[in-house]
């Protein structure tokens, strides 16, 4: 692997089952580059407001406790970690009840300043570079990114997607919940889901997982040739 893969920002953004954590895991992996699940984040400070009795329906109450639970995310692409508190969050963060409330937890505007402040400084401590997938990545937590994708696909395939992933799950239920999350996130006032003007749309609906980090490693290889000093380094090796 060359070295000029250090420092490079990936933002991958896109709605619920486009397969940002697949393709970003993936991409991290091939390259030597941390990763980070921003989406985990969110889901682990819903999980501390409803652990602690803090009702998700009152965003003054969200507010104030926003800066209280200690969370800490793993940047291992072979390992995604999350603790809250030093405790193991990464299954309870997956269940129902918290999917259900995320949204209107991330929407509050001191969530997304402590969050947002978190994500910033994984992604400056990250030597060798980063892949850090989200909502508002490429739009508002790291807008100098060197390459911004923003994953989409059909509501019935990230539906279809959603539900392989859950026994005997409803595909139309799952539809529905995604779609109201959808409507949700890229409705709020502060940082929502929004495809970046600068960012590279793919559309996976029809394409393999495969595929889709095949296109993405490409894109981040010929950022990089193209990045500042890339010539030097190349011609130095
Ligand atoms: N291009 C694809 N084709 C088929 N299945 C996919 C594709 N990309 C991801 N998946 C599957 O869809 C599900 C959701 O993917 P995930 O990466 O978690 O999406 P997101 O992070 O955008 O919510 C996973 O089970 C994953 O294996
Ligand atoms: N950068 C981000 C990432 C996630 N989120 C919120 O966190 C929720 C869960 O994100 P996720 O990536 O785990 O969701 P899935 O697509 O994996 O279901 C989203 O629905 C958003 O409400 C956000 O607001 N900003």
């Amino acid at each position: 692997m060359s070295d000029t893969v250090e420092s490079v920002i990936v933002a991958i953004d896109g709605p619920s089952g486009t397969g940002k954590s697949s393709t970003s895991k993936a991409v991290a992996s091939a390259l030597g580059l941390s990763y980070l699940d921003t989406g985990a984040q969110y889901r682990a400070i819903t999980w501390w407001m409803l652990s602690n009795g803090i009702d998700t329906a009152d965003p003054l109450a969200i507010a104030s406790a926003a800066g209280k639970p200690v969370i800490e995310s793993g940047t291992d692409p072979a390992a995604p970690a999350i603790t809250v508190d030093g405790v193991d969050a990464s299954g309870p963060i997956r269940t129902q009840e918290v999917t259900s409330k995320v949204s209107a937890v991330s929407a509050v505007p001191e969530v997304r300043e402590v969050i947002t402040g978190l994500q910033r400084s994984i992604a400056a401590a990250a030597a060798r570079g980063i892949v850090v997938e989200g909502r508002d990545i490429g739009t508002t937590v790291l807008p100098d990114a060197d390459l911004k994708i923003f994953l989409t696909a059909s509501p019935e395939a990230r539906a279809a997607r959603r539900s392989g992933e859950i026994k005997g799950s409803d595909v139309a239920a799952t539809r529905a919940a995604l779609v109201a999350r959808d409507a949700a996130d890229s409705g709020r006032k502060t940082s929502p889901l929004a495809k970046a003007d600068d960012a590279v749309e793919v559309d996976t609906t029809e394409l393999t997982l495969q595929q889709v980090v095949e296109r993405v490693v490409a894109l981040v290889e010929e950022r990089r040739d193209a990045l500042p000093g890339a010539g030097e380094r190349t011609a130095a090796r």
